[in-house]
């Protein structure tokens, strides 16, 4: 093995979600991270260019008219009023025309602005919603494992509400701030040199206060980021688990979890807000030091005939208007900092890679009636690079039509083979192969069509129980629908449902018992038809004769198709072709039930223990 060169290890750190749980990253990966998510912005963006472009003219005309307010008001002072007096009141009535003009101006464009910047902003948002939905589809169930769902929650609510914070508030605020203060010191240095040189001496403690901002505030809200993830995770555990929650009493425990990581966060949006608070309160002091500086000096020079009052009055006027939309600033560079901190994790997000991939070049798999051979070859897998092998090297051979039966201690690996089988992960050395093609070479359509698995889980989906059993064949028909149902013995049940097969099976299959589920999913996958059937444990939930009608079902459902049956159920087992007893993820006793039982190892012993247990 070669060492890490610097490029991977930086890489480690910061690539996918690597640097999510990460408070302080050091300024490389920041940067790397940095980059990201301005990439991911731009990307998102680019499509809504022109409009952008379009709102861009708009806020310029906007401030165009709002600058022009004060030097209207220093024209009539300097030169309307003395003409009025004079008894010439064209500038004045021009003055006031202009003013009425741009104010109008002013209110007409700022409210198409925000209109026009919270379309794009929704579109926008939108979008990235729709591609984190679809990328976390995509990635393999190993990441899921890990990363958990609170997680990916949390990047579809939170980050994605901070995005849209800094699209509708932040970036209508920065535009207008920085064109006005762009406007406004252009006006200060017109008006007068001297004042505006003054002035323009703030921007030095401007320029130190906000850097030391972006960088504590950065800091500050990457850990507001990680820390509402944790909540979010530690509620969706809760909530998902409610029942084991309340079974064992764990309801103070999690209270207890759930209030130190609520301490946690409020203790990160307190910094937060207390850098938000430094810096706006160094601004305004900055501002109001610097505008009695320019009164002090300009009323000194008035009196000394240097400077009109008009000019004057203007000067402080437009200074005003420049520091006030600094606090804007600054809650766009907070909102900012919020965006960037979501968009550095939701970056991440999307930059992780399936790890079970769909190959470029999919090869055809023969038509299958009958089932399909299935093959482990030199088969080796690990969950994760620092957990233990859990199939050291597995060969098997499974010909078509077969029907094999996996038993074993727990924790053996039965469970590890019929995943890799159904392709939930893949091999980490050697092949799974099925009729001769690796599954790596299959496309994902035709694999789902050929593998079917029927877990305990039996997960349903929100909608009614027809489209649950329809999953295993989109367009199957109603009549289809029944007959697979009748054949796993589910239709009595279905039929006394309140609408029947149109029933709403509610979120999570709450309305079933797991019984029902279960004839549910063997229905699903007696629709599907598929070459290879995996069950794993799939009969566990089932009452005796519910499991004899599924079990007579099953005999004749499995007789034309490859069957990988997992049970701990005597009765499933004997049904099989092939017994193969799994220790330690190896194969350990493989032959027919009837010559297992009479020989003298793990099957025959398990074998007595199931029949003393029916006694
Ligand atoms: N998602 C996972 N991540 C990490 N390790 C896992 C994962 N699933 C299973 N393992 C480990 O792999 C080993 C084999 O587990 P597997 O579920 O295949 O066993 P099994 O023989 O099916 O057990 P059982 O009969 O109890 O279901 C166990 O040591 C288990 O801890």
């Amino acid at each position: 093995m070669t060492a890490p060169t610097d490029q991977q290890s930086t890489d480690d750190q910061w690539r996918g979600v690597a640097a999510e749980d990460t408070e302080q990253v050091d300024r490389v990966v920041g940067l790397k991270l940095k980059r990201r998510s301005l990439a991911l912005l731009g990307s998102l963006l680019r499509p809504h260019r022109r409009w952008a472009a379009l709102g861009l003219a708009m806020v310029v005309v906007e401030n165009l008219a709002r600058l022009a307010g004060p030097l209207l008001i220093a024209v009539v002072i300097d030169s309307g009023i003395p003409a009025v007096l004079r008894g010439d009141p064209t500038v004045l009535a021009w003055c006031v025309v202009a003013y009425a003009a741009c104010s109008v101006a002013t209110a007409g464009l700022g409210a198409a602005f925000l209109v026009l910047s919270g379309r794009i902003g929704q579109d926008l948002v939108l979008d990235l919603r729709q591609r984190m939905f679809q990328h976390a589809q995509r990635l393999s169930l190993s990441f899921h494992e890990t990363y958990t769902s609170g997680r990916v929650i949390s990047r579809q609510t939170t980050d994605v509400d901070s995005l849209n914070e800094l699209l509708e508030i932040g970036l209508n605020n920065l535009m207008t701030s920085v064109l006005s203060a762009v406007g406004i010191t252009v006006m200060l240095l017109t008006l007068d040199l001297e004042l505006a040189g003054l002035t323009l001496l703030t921007s030095v403690p401007l320029y130190f206060a906000t850097r030391w901002f972006l960088r504590r505030s950065n800091q500050a809200y990457r850990g507001v980021s990680g820390r509402t993830a944790t909540v979010i995770v530690h509620y969706v555990e809760t909530m998902n688990g409610m029942r084991a929650v309340q079974a064992f009493r764990r309801e103070g425990r999690n209270k207890s979890i759930m209030d130190g990581l609520n301490t946690r966060l409020r203790s990160s949006a307190h910094d937060s807000l207390d850098v938000v608070a430094t810096f706006i309160m160094s601004v305004r002091l900055v501002g109001n030091l610097s505008l009695a500086a320019v009164l002090a000096v300009g009323a000194f020079r008035v009196t000394g005939g240097t400077l009109e009052l008009g000019v004057l009055t203007a000067f402080t006027l437009y200074l005003r208007r420049l520091f006030d939309p600094l606090d804007e600033v600054a809650m766009f560079a907070s909102a900012y900092s919020s965006a960037i901190a979501a968009l550095e994790k939701i970056s991440g997000l999307l930059q992780e890679d399936p790890t079970v991939r769909e190959p470029e070049r999919p090869r055809a798999l023969p038509p299958h009636r009958g089932g399909l051979p299935v093959e482990f070859s030199g088969t080796e897998f690990r969950y994760r690079a620092d957990t233990p092998v859990v199939l050291p090297e597995l060969d098997l051979a499974i010909p078509a039509g077969q029907t094999v039966a996996l038993v074993g201690p727990t924790g053996a690996g039965k469970s590890t083979i019929a995943k890799l089988l159904a392709r939930f992960y893949d091999p980490t050395a050697g092949q799974v192969l099925l009729a001769g093609v690796d599954l790596r070479e299959v496309s994902d359509v035709e694999l789902r069509r050929s593998v079917v698995m029927v877990t305990q889980e039996n997960f349903l989906f929100s909608g009614s129980v027809a489209d649950n059993i329809a999953l295993g064949k989109p367009e199957a028909s109603r009549a289809e629908i029944e007959s697979a149902a009748r054949a796993v013995g589910a239709h009595e049940f279905i039929s006394e449902l309140p609408e029947g097969y149109d029933t709403d099976v509610r979120k999570r299959g709450g309305r079933l018992s797991a019984g029902q589920r279960q004839v549910i999913a063997f229905a699903r996958a007696f629709l599907a038809d598929p070459a290879v059937l995996v069950l794993d444990e799939a009969t566990s939930s089932l009452d005796l004769p519910t499991e004899r009608v599924v079990q007579r079902a099953l005999e004749s459902v499995l007789a034309d198709r490859t069957a990988l049956i997992i049970a701990h159920r005597l009765s499933t087992v004997l049904i099989a072709d092939r017994v193969l007893v799994v220790t330690d993820g190896r194969v350990t006793e493989d032959g027919d039930p009837a010559d297992l039982i009479t020989g003298s190892g793990h099957f025959a012993a398990l074998h007595d223990a199931w029949r003393d247990s029916l006694a």
